[in-house]
């Protein structure tokens, strides 16, 4: 065996950023050659590290007056450019010699891994650099007989799912795209998409529009940004006399590294954290093993590569033939010390992994030939077969598997065999229908045509998918219910990936027979959104809201109010406030101002009318955000529990829908409950404040003491002492609104839980609001009634 070649590691040092500056950070990082040395400034201790690059990008750099920062004359400042020569290039030189290769950047978040990838404005990273290089150099190609292909995918991994960026958001399939292994094809994504691009201004369009889905992907799922892994892949073939070589680069930005407990997440974004450290952790484990094994010591230990996704999608990067290049990010300030510290060690275990490189033969001719042995495997099988020799279990699952592969192998030959000009065209076409349908998402757009825009917990992702309001209708809709597609694709998911990708389709047709109507929406949304939510009839600018389904009458809210309540409240019956037809409504809409909130099942957006202001004035005012939203939203939510326990104890029953239901306010009232303990501590808080002042303004009145306590004194007595009590006081009236809101919260959820255990509750012990409702209905008294559980279809 060939003896391999050690992953090549550099890391890089960014400068303070202006927090840090503003804190007087401290540095403890030094570099000199390609060592790095790293300082506890508590202890004093030191510790030193060699890498193949250290690259010093501190201090020592200057503007050169169009934004790029270079070195100053005599510095060590490593700029962009440099480290793309450095590292850029080898990477295009193995993709020349034939091998593939990988570069990914470790590191905490916001160290700078993105600013090396990728880069900011004129300052490029190696993504950029490398991609305008390979044209360059094809360009430069002296020999008549050989041609180029160069194709590219992006693809994120967020929470352990694999996402094609270059499809819509909406049309993705939900549990993402699968890594799956072939003895001929190593590993790869299924079904990913290869747009071929014959131009470095092609390549930059690819990146910008799998840029633009993934913030309208995680502004969607209301994710805040670098959450996820970003891999860029460039297939790149070269084409002389028929035969060919090809080479992948993957070039991988990582997610940060911070630990979940620290960013105090919950839900969701718990999950989120969980789910990149265990990317992450799974990622440590893997160079942990590898650098045993480079180490001679333990060289069959076991590489645990199927523990997430992201570590089976570089396993031939990490442990197999590719050329590896690892960047890992430094943070310079001594209050990161421990995170910088343990990003040195990843780094240094990763330099003892060793890959043997081999070049890739012709690909054409391998799959042929792999392609014939397992031809030749299965016939021998079926003749054994015929001639009376029952195969036991093992054969059968050999023969399963050797079909499997060469289906794969058929498929990717069937590729292969394509012509470079057909996949252009076809590429086009896929764009050009992709184009089609996106018409009416436009981030970044901007139009003085009403609109909406999303609001988001991330300030920063707040404002950044529009979608305007075309004159006419304007029908809304999603991917539908996550429990319902499910469902509906459960049957053929392990076995059929273009299957999932149906998901759109089945709830689209699902949703198409129930209101018999197969109208396309115009405006897409995610999860949670029925295929037919609700309608937004634009009349010479003036926008009114309609439904478009049961479910969105239900659940799409203005300002905190369900569609279905709105209705009720203008004494429209509520099914008027369906508007499934393609003409105009028969009935007036919910009409929509300037700054209204709106809500589509989960997703959070407000209504801009331009001619007030520009959205981006609008959510920079702060006049509405997605917190003050989402309370409103919450409040509504509770409302809905009441409503679900009086159709409960109408009916007697209590549907499965129902419990799902309550596990969901469950999850509310323990956000509210979060709420509270904070205002809680804050009410100590002022409590605590308070008593100071008193304090001190009664002991220095009292000794007429020093100046600056009397002043102190005089300002406490000139109102400050008014303001203070005003202050609790108003601390104090919303605490006890809030418990009283909690005590509410407290009494459902004991309901509640009896209500599982199938006992109804004594009406009496009912929140007021619903004993109004019954009594409003006439409805009789029943008490420990037990109930059955039952289907709400079935109620
Ligand atoms: N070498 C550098 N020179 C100048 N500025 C830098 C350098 N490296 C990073 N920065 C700046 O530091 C900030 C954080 O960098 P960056 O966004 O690349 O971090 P990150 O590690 O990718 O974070 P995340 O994990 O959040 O994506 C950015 O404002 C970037 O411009």
């Amino acid at each position: 065996m060939a003896a391999g070649e050690a992953v090549v590691v550099g890391v890089r040092v960014r400068p303070f950023n202006d927090r840090e500056q503003n804190l007087d950070a401290v540095l403890c990082i030094d570099m000199e050659g390609p060592t790095t040395r790293i300082r506890n400034i508590d202890t004093g201790d030191e510790k030193t590290f060699t890498f193949d690059e250290s690259f010093w990008s501190h201090d020592g750099f200057e503007d050169d007056g169009t934004g790029y920062l270079r070195p100053v004359p005599g510095s060590k400042y490593a700029d962009q450019r440099y480290v793309f020569d450095t590292f850029g290039q080898r990477v295009l030189d193995n993709a020349w010699n034939g091998f593939h290769c990988c570069l990914f950047a470790y590191g905490q978040t916001g160290a700078g891994k993105s600013y090396s990838m990728v880069g900011y404005g004129y300052n490029k990273g190696i993504v950029p650099i490398s991609c305008e290089e390979i044209f360059s150099r094809i360009g430069n190609e002296k020999d008549p007989e050989k041609r180029y292909e160069v194709t590219v995918s992006m693809i994120e991994i967020y929470n352990e799912a694999i996402q094609d960026l270059l499809i819509d958001v909406g049309l993705r399939p939900k549990k993402g795209l699968e890594v799956r292994e072939s003895k001929a094809l190593g590993i790869y994504i299924d079904g990913v998409i290869k747009r071929p691009v014959e131009n470095y201004e092609a390549i930059e369009t690819t990146i910008e529009e799998a840029t633009n889905h993934r913030t309208v992907g995680s502004t969607l799922m209301n994710a805040t940004s670098s959450r996820a892994h970003t891999v860029q892949i460039i297939e790149f073939k070269a084409v002389t006399n028929g035969s060919a070589t090809v080479s992948m680069i993957n070039l991988v930005d990582l997610a940060g590294s911070e630990k979940a407990a620290q960013t105090g997440a919950t839900g969701d974004r718990l999950k989120e954290g969980s789910m990149i450290n265990k990317s992450l952790s799974a990622l440590g484990n893997v160079i942990e093993k590898l650098a045993d094994r480079g180490s001679e010591k333990k060289k069959n230990v076991l590489i645990p590569y199927r523990d997430s996704k992201l570590t089976r999608l570089l396993q031939n990067a990490l442990g197999g033939s590719s050329k590896t290049i690892m960047i890992c990010a430094l943070s310079p300030a001594s209050s990161n010390h421990e995170e910088t510290l343990s990003t040195l060690r990843y780094a240094d275990r990763a330099k003892k992994i060793k890959n043997v490189a081999v070049p890739n033969e012709n690909p054409q001719e391998r799959l042929m030939r792999e392609l014939r042995e397992e031809n030749e495997k299965l016939r021998k099988m079926f003749e054994a077969m015929q001639g009376g020799v029952m195969p036991d279990a093992d054969s059968i699952k050999e023969m399963g598997l050797a079909q499997q592969e060469i289906a794969a192998m058929e498929g990717a030959l069937a590729e292969f065999n394509k012509s470079w000009e057909e996949k252009v065209a076809e590429s086009r076409e896929q764009q050009e229908a992709a184009r089609l349908r996106r018409s009416s998402i436009t981030p970044g757009f901007s139009s003085l045509q009403p609109m909406m825009v999303n609001l988001n917990e991330d300030k920063t992702l707040a404002g950044r998918v529009r979608f305007v309001f075309s004159p006419g209708r304007n029908l809304i809709g999603g991917a539908g219910d996550e429990s319902d597609s499910d469902s509906s694709s459960s049957e053929s998911e392990s076995e059929d990936q273009s299957s999932s990708s149906s998901d759109w389709e089945s709830s689209k047709s699902k949703e198409a027979q129930t209101i018999e109507e197969d109208e396309q929406p115009t405006i897409l949304l995610g999860e949670g959104v029925a295929w037919h939510h609700a309608v937004v009839f634009n009349d010479m600018d003036l926008c009114s809201i309609y439904a478009a389904s049961e479910e969105g009458l239900q659940s799409t809210f203005v300002n905190g109010k369900s569609l279905k309540q709105l209705f009720r409240a203008q004494g429209i019956e509520e099914k008027k406030g369906i508007c499934r037809q393609v003409e105009k409504p028969k009935v007036t809409g919910i009409e929509l101002s300037h700054a209204d909130t709106l809500v589509f099942g989960r997703h959070f957006f407000v209504f801009v009318d331009h001619t007030v202001c520009a959205p981006e004035i609008l959510i920079a005012s702060g006049q509405v955000d997605y917190a003050q939203a989402k309370r409103e939203w919450q409040m509504e939510q509770l409302t809905g529990v009441h409503e679900s326990l009086i159709v409960a104890t109408r009916g007697g029953v209590l549907g499965v829908s129902h419990v799902a239901e309550l596990a969901e306010k469950d999850e509310i009232i323990e956000e509210q409950k979060a709420e509270i303990s904070e205002l809680k501590q804050q009410l100590a808080a002022t409590k605590a404040e308070l008593d100071r002042y008193k304090k001190m303004a009664g002991g220095r009145i009292a000794a007429g003491a020093n100046l600056l306590g009397e002043m102190y004194a005089d300002d406490l007595l000139e109102g400050e002492m008014d303001k203070i009590s005003f202050s609790i006081r108003k601390t104090f009236t919303e605490a006890i609104e809030q418990m009283n809101d909690v005590q509410a919260i407290f009494t459902k959820k004991a309901m509640l839980r009896d209500w599982k255990e199938g006992v109804l509750p004594e009406l009496e012990t009912l929140p007021r609001s619903i004993l109004r409702d019954q009594g409003e209905q006439g409805g009789s008294r029943r008490s420990n009634t037990h109930i059955s559980f039952a289907d709400s279809t079935h109620s």
